[in-house]
């Protein structure tokens, strides 16, 4: 079965698998978004199944929700958490510093919530991910949909005021309508060649009446679990200074490819 896994899927799953390591019993766990964090959520269903790991997930969109629920996850909101050991989650782009781009997936908003009341948040991604400067993926800003488009005349303004380049902003659609997220909620895509300062970038979009979070997440990263093709991880810890690397074995985990 591992043979019809795409090469940026494996990637993804061992990532993913090494990751779910991180939760212990007892844990309340953040849970991402994503098709990254699908596979996190999948190992974890497996070891709850068949290792009986007792925690419990505050899951960041509807979406991975129903997917813990479905694979047997304890799931609580937040409020019932109210803070959590542990947050794992995917990411568009991450840098050196373990700065990230969040929100292709739309889910920025509970993610960034859920990421910041956690006592550390790892970073599951696919090695192509890794940039040296932030800013190729379009940065997700989410928006109340009253008066978006003065919202996004004032981020085109600042954006002028500041040090980045290419300043193309599009409403980001679904079909013909625009795109709803879990609240409600537009998301404007900034399609920015370079990011001068991401810190100020962040802190500047969330001033701007109408923006409710951007998908700029600084200084919230504490590990990153990288996922190659092959089978290799990677686990770099900001906090600690240190990597580490190793081999998942893929064949064993054949159920679970057989589950997608
Ligand atoms: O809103 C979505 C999230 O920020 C995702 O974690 C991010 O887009 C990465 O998704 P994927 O793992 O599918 O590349």
């Amino acid at each position: 079965m591992t043979g019809e896994l795409s090469p940026i899927d494996k990637a993804k799953f061992v990532a993913a698998k090494r990751a779910a390591e991180f939760v212990e019993d007892g844990m309340r766990v953040g849970l991402g978004t994503g098709s990254t964090a699908a596979w996190l959520v999948r190992c974890l269903g497996e070891k709850v199944r068949e290792e009986g790991l007792k925690f419990r997930g505050v899951p960041t969109s509807t979406r991975t929700a129903e997917l813990a629920r479905e694979v047997g996850i304890e799931v609580i909101t937040l409020e019932e958490a109210r803070w959590l050991d542990l947050t794992i989650d995917g990411a568009d782009e991450f840098d050196g510093e373990l700065s990230l781009i969040k929100g292709g997936g739309g889910a920025l908003l509970q993610e960034k919530i859920v990421a910041t009341a956690s006592d550390q948040m790892v970073v599951i991604a696919d090695a192509a991910k890794e940039v040296g400067t932030l800013g190729a993926f379009p940065l997700p800003v989410e928006v109340i949909p009253f008066g978006w488009t003065a919202s996004q005349a004032l981020i085109e303004e600042a954006l002028v005021s500041m040090d980045v380049m290419g300043r193309q902003i599009t409403l980001r659609m679904d079909g013909d309508a625009a795109y709803r997220t879990d609240e409600g909620n537009f998301i404007l895509d900034l399609h920015l060649t370079r990011i001068g300062n991401p810190r100020q970038l962040a802190l500047i979009l969330n001033q701007i009446p109408g923006v409710v979070e951007n998908g700029l997440f600084i200084d919230i990263c504490d590990q990153v679990v990288i996922g190659y093709g092959d089978g290799r991880v990677e686990v770099r810890d900001i906090n600690a200074g240190t990597t580490s690397e190793e081999q998942i074995a893929l064949a064993e985990n054949d159920n679970l490819f057989r589950d997608i």
